[in-house]
């Protein structure tokens, strides 16, 4: 007899495996951070928020995250989620996959809201709140499906900021913990989940510790906020972003490690270094002095400044760690590594360029980091725009991860490289490419690089590549599969003619007169 695992009953089938709507209740700095993550990821966000600014702050939060989009990555993000704004919160939760509430922080609040979503919500659903510490268990009482329901607490930025704790109450089905996890993660996002419930969980246990204390120090005039700031941003800020608290002390014990360590500064831990338990009284002295140094502290940037120089670090540290480990990846930077594979192949599967004759193209933006002491972009970056835009080729031909991984590749051995113009901070750039010619191992490249909309050449740079097997670093003929595609190219591409520049050497120096200005010699190079 063949015996059938019992049909589950439509309230604990798993959501999706990949959200398509999400509905947002609350739209302020945390709801609109939340709709930007979404939205970015190609899912279709609901709001609801009765605040009459609230569509505008949730669209200038969206800008950011664009803004902030655009520099993180090179791959292919999906086309953004439809976003719609709703005047009740049963319009915005209909047909929902998730509904994340991020209201103000207030108790019973909460729960009517909560009330409000639980009667009207699709069975499926899940319901998070983003409470920074208020328990689950005291969130669910009285919910129909309590089961569903769980803290899913962020961090601000939450379209920069990976980690969200998934904190079950005393009903939450782990089966929820489980999906939530899965379902956040092809957002880029990290969802740990924390085993016990515990007011404020843990980011903001520790948080709030070194807050009492950085009170303490202003009030009992220690130092002023941006002397405490400076402590944080040149030392431990800097560790805690790639090694936290432990992996950083064990390293700080040397040789003997954590024991070591344990045992060395344990007992100063009994010292009375810190007022963690005494609670500063915020009175409004304390106030109108920490409101005063934060003034002056940031004199002349506002709010949206300071929010971009925060993206844009943020950025910078994201990307500095993904390539960290030899490339593997680190940290935070591991996760934007494989959340850039995820959006690679799903690209590929997708294929949207397939009917471009192009044979491949690029956009990029000359970012901070690119630009160098001359106020243009730099040498290796350019470098970096054509490699970038090699790649996109091979994986239109199939030399992809899974490829690569199987033992094959191309690599780039000659590469000559011209510049034409400058390119400056901020500037939209379009690379395309022509296939000059290709055999069993070798494949010919030219690629143009030009203000995105603007024909004139910024750059150009021709680059041989050569089929290798990996494992004996040798030439190889690529499989008929790949010539194929490349043929393929190569037949519908717009240009069949030599390009100009191309097959160029560098020519040798005249001897110039000492006077001569630099343009003139410039240009008499480039003739
Ligand atoms: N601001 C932060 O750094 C973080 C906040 N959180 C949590 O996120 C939640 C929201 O905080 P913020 O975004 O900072 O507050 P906020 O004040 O910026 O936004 C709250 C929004 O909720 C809206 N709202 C009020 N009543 C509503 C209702 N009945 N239905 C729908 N919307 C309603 C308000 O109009 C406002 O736009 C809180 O639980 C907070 O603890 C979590 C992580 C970090
Ligand atoms: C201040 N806060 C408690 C609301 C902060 C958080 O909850 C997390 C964060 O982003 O720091």
């Amino acid at each position: 007899m063949v015996t059938r695992a019992p049909e589950p009953r439509e309230d604990t089938v798993i959501a999706r495996q990949d959200l398509r709507r999400v509905a947002c209740i609350g739209g302020g700095v945390i709801g609109g951070g939340w709709v930007a993550r979404f939205l970015l990821a190609g899912i279709d966000v609901a709001v609801h928020d009765p605040h009459p600014d609230a569509e505008r702050i949730v669209r200038e939060v969206l800008a950011n995250g664009q803004r902030a989009y655009a520099r993180l990555t090179q791959a292919p993000l999906p086309a953004p989620g439809t976003l719609t704004f709703h005047a009740t919160i049963e319009a915005a939760i209909a047909g929902a996959d998730w509904i994340q509430e991020s209201v103000p922080e207030r108790l019973d609040l909460k729960r009517g809201v909560l009330a409000a979503i639980d009667a009207a919500c699709p069975a499926h659903a899940l319901i998070g709140s983003s409470t920074s510490g208020l328990l689950p268990s005291d969130l669910q009482a009285g919910l129909t499906r309590p089961g569903r329901f769980f803290v899913a607490h962020p961090y601000n930025p939450v379209y920069l900021l990976p980690l969200v704790e998934i904190v079950p109450g005393s009903l939450t089905d782990p089966q929820t913990v489980a999906d939530a996890v899965a379902l956040l993660a092809p957002t880029g996002m990290k969802g740990v989940p924390i085993a016990k419930e515990i007011d404020a969980f843990v980011g903001d246990r520790l948080l709030e510790a070194l807050w009492r204390e950085a009170l303490w120090l202003i009030q009992d005039d220690i130092c002023d906020v941006e002397t405490l700031d400076d402590v944080i941003r040149y030392s431990f800020g800097l560790r805690w972003a790639q090694m936290g608290l432990f992996q950083t002390y064990r390293i700080a014990g040397g040789e003997a490690g954590m024991r070591h360590f344990l045992g060395q500064f344990g007992p100063a831990l009994k010292w009375p270094w810190t007022k963690l338990t005494d609670v500063v009284d915020l009175d409004e002295a304390l106030v109108e002095k920490i409101a005063a140094q934060s003034d002056a502290q940031n004199e002349g940037l506002s709010l949206r400044r300071l929010e971009e120089i925060r993206d844009e670090n943020l950025v910078g540290i994201l990307q500095a760690l993904k390539g960290a480990d030899e490339g593997r990846g680190w940290g935070a930077g591991k996760l934007l590594a494989a959340f850039e594979g995820d959006l690679w192949r799903k690209a590929q599967a997708a294929s949207p360029d397939e009917d471009d004759p192009v044979p491949a193209r690029l956009s990029a933006r000359v970012e901070p980091s690119w630009v160098d002491y001359n106020g243009h972009m730099t040498e290796h970056r350019y470098l970096q725009v054509f490699g970038d835009t090699t790649d996109v080729l091979l994986r239109r031909i199939g030399v992809d991860a899974a490829y690569v991984e199987a033992g094959a590749s191309y690599y780039t051995v000659e590469t000559h490289l011209r510049h034409l113009g400058e390119a400056r901070l901020g500037e939209d750039l379009a690379c395309r490419t022509q296939i000059l010619s290709f055999d069993d191992k070798r494949l010919h490249l030219f690629h143009v690089l030009t203000r995105a909309g603007i024909d004139e050449p910024i750059a150009t740079a021709e680059q041989m590549l050569l089929h290798v097997d990996r494992a004996s670093g040798r030439a190889a003929a690529a499989p008929e599969a790949v010539l194929s595609r490349l043929a393929g190219l190569v037949e519908r591409q717009p240009s069949t003619t030599m390009p100009e520049g191309a097959g160029r050497a560098v020519s040798p120096a005249k001897r110039q007169s000492d006077h001569s200005p630099v343009h003139e010699q410039v240009s008499d190079r480039r003739h």
